[in-house]
């Protein structure tokens, strides 16, 4: 069966990660990146994470996990190496209907992390379900050199003006003329280039014709 795949909101929101290792550290990139607060628990850390408790970026209890690590937590990693400990967790999670990823046990998790190409607003994210994580990274990585940079500063630029367009275009043909050329075919091939004086020459047209 087919994963949903959803997008979260994790701004502020206390997110657990328990172990310290390799597994824990990327995992705890990625969830700083979206804006979570992290707290990690584990009776030892890598020299990266040890850097984000001293710096602040993260919160840290020492020790092995207690199922009151729990308490007040939204969302749960498990990326301990003892299988046991990961298998309690699970079970303690279930019960309390938290959110939790175990990453030694597919069949234990209710979401999967997947692979993500972030470009400003833009993420496009690889999943496999699980099959293949490898292969996961393997497109990421190839998405990664044809989405360049380029593609988070468009973005920006076109959600101001369709912003604007929601707001004061009533007419719904105009309105859904200047939102398709803002993206046309002409104008994403300027961005592949990485023309961005095009582009933005381009949009800037699509939105001054649209509203004449
Ligand atoms: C995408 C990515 C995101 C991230 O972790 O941030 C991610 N794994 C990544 C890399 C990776 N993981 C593994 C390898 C070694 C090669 C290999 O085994 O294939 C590599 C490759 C590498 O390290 O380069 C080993 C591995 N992974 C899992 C198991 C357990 C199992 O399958 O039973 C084992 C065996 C452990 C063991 O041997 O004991 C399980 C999961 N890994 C997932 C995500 C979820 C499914 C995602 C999907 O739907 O595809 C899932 C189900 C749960 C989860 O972790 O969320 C990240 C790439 C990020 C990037 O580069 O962009
Ligand atoms: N899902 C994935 O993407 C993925 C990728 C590679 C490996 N894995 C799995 O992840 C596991 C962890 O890999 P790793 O490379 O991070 O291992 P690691 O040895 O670097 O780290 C394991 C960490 O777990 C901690 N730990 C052990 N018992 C604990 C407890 N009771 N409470 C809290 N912390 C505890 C250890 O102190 C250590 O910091 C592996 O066993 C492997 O099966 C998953």
């Amino acid at each position: 069966m087919g994963h949903y795949l959803i997008s979260l909101d994790l701004s502020d929101k206390l997110c657990l990660v328990i172990g310290g290792g390799q597994v824990a550290e990327r995992k705890v990139y990625s969830l700083i990146e979206s804006g979570a607060l992290v707290r990690v628990v584990g009776p030892e850390l890598t020299p990266g994470l040890k850097d984000m408790v001293e710096s602040g970026r993260i919160l840290y209890r020492q020790g092995q996990y207690l199922p009151a690590d729990l308490n007040n937590i939204f969302l749960v990693i498990s990326a301990t190496d003892n299988k046991e400990v990961n298998r309690q967790v699970a079970e303690d999670c279930a019960s309390r209907n938290l959110l939790v990823n175990i990453v030694d046990t597919p069949e234990k998790c209710n979401f999967f992390v997947p692979a993500v190409v972030k470009r400003g607003g833009l993420s496009i994210a690889v999943s496999t379900s699980g099959r293949s994580p490898l292969l996961a990274r393997k497109i990421r990585e190839e998405l990664e050199t044809t989405y360049g940079l380029q593609y988070g500063e468009f973005l920006d630029l076109i959600a101001d003006i369709r912003r604007d367009v929601i707001n004061n275009v009533s007419d719904k043909n105009k309105k859904k003329e200047i939102l398709e050329n803002m993206v046309c075919d002409e104008v994403l091939d300027f961005l592949k280039s990485g023309r961005m004086d095009m582009v933005k020459e381009r949009i800037l047209s699509a939105y001054r014709s649209g509203r004449t």
